[in-house]
């Protein structure tokens, strides 16, 4: 919720969509209070619930007058101050909803934006109170420390500095990073997340993460990639187009993906035959651990985050984590990719789950498309994980893998073979799916759904609302003209990106090729005008490699046939 609150210093528009989320969350949260303790035996609980009820009632209709006249009104949007408001529930019941409620409003007097901020701080406050509540146990939820709290506000900026997050959080990236997502969307009270569970079963993904000590995989690379994610959604727009159990499940497989990974790779566990390969067979055998191991967790009572779920949900969930994360194997990069491109052909039949994994899979490979210093770091840190895989291969006498021998691993090279053959393809297939599914949200707001169509509350309100259909295609068009915006922002990473791997490998750096080799090599539908941006300025032309020296350089989870196909 307090991402929400974050957005609505922003714009006006942007008040008008979290003041449509908050109402839907205050509206399911005050209902779950009641639920709560209808069942937990407190005393005086006849008065707490009709104070509830009335407070229901009344932000109803707040909620309905304010939206009519939104998006007339411009000011004081800086009346929202998190900070300042009161801790004391009743207070709060009593002062919110007695001035909202006292008439003071001459009758076909507009409202100002400050009753608005009345019900943003409602909402903020039902939100502290509902935490506290579904966080009582022996420990509290997590409350970020402030200089980690301010770095998460640009939580969903392309841009986020993963490593500032870790350093200032004490190397708790991953469970601050994971409780806010959630916390943000409204999921713990949507969900009937409890809170402790939430922070026990982050906490547990942490510790699970630094089992190898790994300088790659480890809670840093979880917690990017589940960044990366929610920015993809949340600047896409497409965060609209999920339900609460598909945004749920997506941060979920994010901060999972990796978890107990063994720095070492799936083809470094068939040729050692470790007991992991012999449990999953050799296939995708690192991704069914993760899995795994993490439903595990998620069973144990004081980490269950899915005791809320209905059996429905919960099947649901299930399904979609275990699709995104086995699509996480490299070995089905290309084919992946293939079956994308022919779905674009016909946007309205993309299905969610595909979409799903294509978003975390290029989240997961996406550090080369962030500012060099991000970039640069993280393959320093992956290079140092494969040498130490290739260190072991020799002891045990088995063939070294490709980039892990480091005596002849050519990492600049093979960084531009990487951005090139597989990190931009990935991004201009993305970008196409994105702005396809947009645009059909856009036009006619009818998608294929992965499994039973379940509605959020925000659709549930504003199909109540007349203004829905202003509202919504107001909100996709300014989301879309983001979106632009952070393709363009990962064209310019990866193209700066590639330019200083040539420079630092001395290659040179060739004139941009003619439109149809581009789009060979590319092997991109060029259906939009922001992706033929890309391929002019981030081409793969620049290369001088000798396409067998590039795949020498591949790892071996690649399918070397699939490369020498596109060279
Ligand atoms: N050669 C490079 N390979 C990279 C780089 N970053 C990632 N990767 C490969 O992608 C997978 C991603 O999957 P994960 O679930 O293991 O994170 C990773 O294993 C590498 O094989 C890179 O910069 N260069
Ligand atoms: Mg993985
Ligand atoms: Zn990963």
């Amino acid at each position: 919720m307090s991402a929400s609150i974050y957005s609505m210093s922003v714009s006006i528009y942007s008040m008008s969509v979290s003041i449509y989320n908050m109402s839907a969350s205050i509206y399911s949260m005050l209902q779950h209070i009641i639920d709560l303790l209808k069942t937990d035996g407190m005393v005086d609980k006849g008065d707490i619930i009709k104070n509830l009820e009335y407070s229901i009632s009344v932000l109803d209709t707040l909620y309905i007058e304010e939206t009519k006249r939104l998006f007339d009104d411009d000011d004081a949007l800086n009346e929202v101050e998190p900070d300042a408001v009161p801790s004391e529930v009743r207070d709060w019941l009593a002062q919110t909803f007695t001035k909202s409620q006292t008439g003071t409003r001459v009758q076909g007097e507009r409202p100002k934006f400050k009753s608005v901020a009345q019900a943003v701080r409602a909402g903020l406050m039902v939100d502290r109170l509902y935490r506290r509540m579904s966080s009582c146990g022996s420990e509290s939820a997590v409350e970020p420390p402030t200089p980690v709290a301010k770095i998460l506000k640009d939580v969903d900026q392309w841009s986020f500095n993963v490593f500032d997050l870790d350093e200032h959080s004490g190397g708790n990236s991953l469970r601050y990073m994971g409780y806010e997502l959630i916390r943000s969307q409204g999921l713990i009270s949507k969900l009937r997340i409890n809170g402790n569970h939430l922070d026990n079963f982050l906490t547990a993904l942490q510790v699970g993460y630094s089992k190898y000590s790994n300088p790659y995989h480890n809670l840093i690379h979880g917690a990017d990639v589940a960044q990366t994610v929610y920015a993809l959604l949340q600047i896409s727009g497409l965060m609209k187009w999920l339900t609460d159990i598909e945004i749920f499940a997506t941060i979920i497989a994010a901060l999972i993906h990796d978890y107990e990974h063994t720095g070492t790779t799936n083809n470094f566990h068939i040729m050692s035959r470790t007991s992991l390969a012999m449990l999953y067979n050799d296939r995708a055998v690192l991704e069914n651990h993760h899995l795994s191991a993490a439903f595990e967790l998620m069973k144990s009572e004081d980490k269950n985050i899915l005791s809320g779920l209905k059996a429905e949900e919960y099947r649901e969930f299930r399904s979609l984590v275990i699709d995104m994360v086995l699509a996480t194997d490299m070995s089905g990069h290309f084919q992946q990719i293939k079956n994308m491109r022919s779905m674009l052909s016909c946007a309205e039949n993309i299905e969610k789950s595909k979409a799903l994994s294509l978003i975390l899979h290029t989240a997961d490979i996406s550090h080369p498309s962030k500012p060099w210093v991000v970039h640069k770091r993280w393959t320093d840190n992956l290079i140092e994980e494969f040498f130490k895989q290739g260190d072991r291969e020799k002891v045990l006498g088995i063939a070294c893998s490709p980039l892990c021998d480091r005596q002849t691993t050519l990492v600049e090279k093979s960084q531009i073979g990487f951005i090139t053959i597989i990190v931009e393809p990935s991004f201009n297939v993305l970008g196409d799916m994105m702005e396809k599914l947009v645009a059909v949200l856009q036009n006619n707001n009818t998608l294929v759904d992965s499994g039973t169509q379940a509605h959020t509350i925000l659709e549930d309100v504003e199909a109540e609302a007349s203004q829905l259909n202003h509202i919504k295609s107001t909100n996709l068009k300014s989301l879309s003209m983001k979106e632009v915006a952070m393709v363009k922002h990962w064209e310019v990473c990866l193209a700066e990106n590639r330019k200083k791997w040539k420079e630092l490998a001395g290659v040179e750096d060739d004139p941009p090729e003619k439109s149809d080799d581009r789009n060979n090599n590319a092997n991109s539908t060029n259906s939009r005008s922001t992706n033929r941006a890309i391929s002019r300025s981030t081409s793969t032309t620049g290369l001088k490699l000798d396409a067998r020296e590039l795949n020498s350089q591949l790892p071996r989870s690649l399918s070397k046939a699939d490369v020498h196909h596109r060279n």
